[in-house]
């Protein structure tokens, strides 16, 4: 192949992955793998300039703004950043900078974590209300650099961007009233954790990432998801028409703290480029202790007057540079496949490797997701396998490695036909790539059952975790988290104490004096800790239940609007289409979320688990709220004209206090708001017996 082929062949290839990673939010590739290529084609280029064309993935930033939104440009292009991977290439760009610049001016730099998100940019400006504090106008994503896409309603939903600044933080941070501000847009891991285990018990594929999940929480259309994801916004960049704002990068960051922006508090202004090598020294074993992904730390010169002297290349600052740290790879054998079985009776393959060294833990497991990865890996027992690590995030396998030093195993993987625990014909929905196991008492998915009923967040007893509840169902304690033989299948070692969730709520003392490593402290803590749990209400009985789609808003919501879980299974057990009408009445609900609650409750077991747990005195009852302080969950439409507010400002009123509002009435809006001259929306709202306010009835509910 002639290097021009080559090169031609770069490109097509980096096009392809960068529609799957900027656009699909579902890439193919490892962010190495794609470097890889992308350092190939650089070098390339190098070495026949000729050949470099501005449409050349080298030469532009590559995201595309998707469709179904507005498209905005930019106020000064969204930049990518140049990479160093090593100490050398960073000193090389230090001495860059400094040739570049007269040799008498002294150089300081500004180190900032490389948060792993997306960048927005976000606009403020005057607000409707004729004042001097400066109000979000406008968010706007990357998009190409040039054009992003317009995700406002998404991103005032992201309780680290402030919807408003008063006028006395704007002076009292040396803003302006109209100003832009850009930074990233992270979802936490923890979050990123849940949204996986809630894609999984959906039957969704789970997302490659916390970036990419959270590049596409933000271009979803719709603004409930995205308030129930908990996005996080970091600031780093200020500016005013299309100018950094002021003189110094340090004293930006410091001004967007004092104005009520979430800053990174790792960032350092540093007077040599000795010291930023400290820096990221220091940076990378903080990387297991964030809590958000990190996947570098970005150097920019300080001095605003000097990044303008340095400039641009094509797709990138001068006076800035992101030094990227290494993967957490590594290569190891995979001996062996466990299946485990999840609490929706969902199987998943585990690969057993043996132990490997990557960034600093010992990894032995890693997750191969379904049948289907199984098959696009290739993978057979005896390969070497190239396994990826980020954050706490479960480690997975990125693809078979095969050459003179690692030859391939023989051993085909068998997906089994029968639950590894209770023998139980698996069984697969269609449209679902998982296999499940679908027996209500099979052993394992009691385990699940009772670790997620007394998980953090759900009814919090303290105590109850891997080991405990093996010891309960009879499982050695040793075995922990891992009570599975080599086949899958629990090791039994005594009598169980409990077979169902209510069997928790009738143990006693002795029952748990009689098990390994438990005293009496440890006993009467425990049995503490489950009575207290019997008070937690009726949206963590809901949630605990782990009713499919039922995530912890649900349940609040559900929980909200029934007052009762006899109200709730009295509506789920109407004729169907009565049912789902009735959950569908429930904000936030839809067909999918109905059904599965229908089904839950059609289960004998279930009912039976739920009226045991009643009987044994939990707490099933909320607090009906169809009026709540903050507007969270509900749905308003406006029409016709205000008395005083206009029409923008009534809509940013309402999503401030996280209400939503939509174009359409229909029997799930909640409140009409309806003044002067309002027609066939209010016309609607009668019809379907949507309560209508005015202008003085929302102000009243606005608090
Ligand atoms: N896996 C794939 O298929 C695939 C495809 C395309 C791109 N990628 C990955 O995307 C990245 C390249 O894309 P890129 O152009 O977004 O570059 P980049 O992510 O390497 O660097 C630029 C970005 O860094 C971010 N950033 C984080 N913290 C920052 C801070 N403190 N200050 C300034 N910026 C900060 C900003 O979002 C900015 O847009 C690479 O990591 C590449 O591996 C992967
Ligand atoms: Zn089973």
């Amino acid at each position: 192949m002639t290097s021009d082929q080559e090169i031609e062949e770069l490109r097509d290839q980096l096009r392809h992955h960068e529609y799957l990673y900027y656009v699909e939010d579902a890439p193919e590739l490892t962010d190495a793998q794609y470097d890889a290529l992308m350092n190939r084609l650089k070098r390339l280029e190098e070495k026949h300039p000729e050949l470099v064309t501005a449409d050349s993935p080298s030469q532009r930033v590559g995201g595309k703004p998707k469709d179904g939104f507005v498209k905005m440009p930019h106020s000064r292009p969204m930049l990518s950043l140049d990479n160093a991977y090593n100490e050398e290439e960073l000193r090389a760009w230090d001495q860059r900078v400094r040739d570049a610049l007269p040799s008498t001016e002294a150089v300081r730099y500004v180190c900032e974590l490389k948060l792993d998100g997306l960048s927005l940019a976000l606009q403020y400006g005057a607000g409707s209300d004729k004042g001097e504090a400066a109000h979000l106008v406008r968010g706007l994503t990357r998009g190409d650099g040039s054009i992003g896409e317009d995700v406002t309603s998404n991103v005032r939903t992201i309780r680290s961007v402030p919807l408003s600044i008063s006028a006395s933080k704007l002076k009292a941070a040396g803003l302006p009233q109209s100003f832009e501000v850009r930074g990233e847009v992270v979802l936490p891991q923890a979050a990123f954790a849940k949204l996986n285990e809630e894609r999984e018990a959906a039957g969704q594929a789970p997302a490659a990432n916390p970036r990419n999940a959270a590049a596409g929480t933000i271009r979803t259309l719709e603004p409930n998801i995205v308030a129930q994801r908990r996005l996080d916004f970091y600031a780093y960049f200020l500016l005013k028409d299309g100018e950094f704002l002021l003189p110094q990068q340090s004293t930006a960051l410091e001004s967007l703290k004092t104005s009520g922006f979430r800053v990174n508090k790792y960032a350092k202004a540093l007077k040599s480029i000795d010291e930023v090598v400290k820096f990221i020294a220091d940076a990378e074993p903080l990387r297991d202790t964030l809590g958000y992904e990190i996947d570098g730390v970005v150097i920019k010169v300080d001095a605003t007057a000097q990044q303008r002297r340095l400039g641009f290349t094509g797709k990138a600052p001068r006076w800035a540079i992101a030094y990227k740290f290494a993967a957490r790879a590594g290569i190891t054998k995979l001996e062996g496949v466990l299946f485990q079985v999840g609490r929706t009776g969902k199987v998943t393959p585990v690969a057993a490797l043996a132990p490997v060294l990557i960034g600093g833990t010992t990894v032995s497991r890693a997750t191969l997701h379904n049948a289907d990865e199984i098959a696009r890996l290739g993978v057979r027992i005896g390969d070497f396998v190239q396994v990826e690590r980020g954050g706490d995030v479960i480690p997975k396998i990125v693809e078979v490695v095969e050459d003179k030093a690692h030859p391939r195993g023989t051993e085909e993987i068998v997906f089994p036909k029968n639950c590894p625990v209770c023998a139980s014909e698996l069984q697969r929905i269609e449209g679902e790539v998982d296999w499940r196991c679908v027996n209500n008492s099979c052993p394992a998915r009691v385990r699940e059952e009772l670790l997620h009923w007394s998980a953090r967040g759900v009814m919090n007893i303290e105590g109850l975790g891997d080991a405990m509840v093996a010891q309960l169902l009879g499982q050695s304690a040793e075995l922990g988290g891992e009570v599975v033989t080599e086949e899958g299948a629990p090791v039994v070692v005594r009598r169980p104490l409990i077979h169902t969730i209510g069997d928790l709520y009738r143990l006693k003392r002795e029952d748990l004096l009689g098990l390994e490593r438990v005293g009496e402290k440890t006993a009467d803590a425990l049995l503490e800790q489950i009575k207290r749990s019997k008070e937690g209400g009726l949206a963590r009985v809901l949630l605990g239940l782990g009713i499919r789609f039922v995530g912890e808003r649900t349940a609040q919501l559900l929980a909200q609007h029934f007052g009762s879980m006899d109200e709730l299974m009295l509506a789920a057990s109407q004729d169907a289409e009565k049912a789902s009408e009735a959950l569908e009445a429930v904000n936030e609900v839809g067909p999918k979320v109905a059904q599965a609650i229908v089904e839950f409750f059609a289960v004998e077991k279930n009912k039976d688990l739920v009226k045991d747990l009643a009987g044994l005195g939990l707490e099933m009852t909320a607090e009906k709220r169809m009026t709540t302080s903050t507007l969270e969950g509900l749905t308003f439409v406006l029409t016709g004209t205000l008395p005083n507010l206009t029409r923008e400002s009534a809509k940013e009123k309402i999503e401030s206090a996280g209400g939503r509002v939509s174009g359409s009435v229909s029997k799930k809006t909640s409140y009409v708001v309806a003044g002067e001259e309002a027609g066939s929306k209010l016309e609607k709202a009668n019809s379907l017996g949507v309560t209508v306010l005015d202008e003085a009835g929302l102000l009243e509910l606005l608090g």
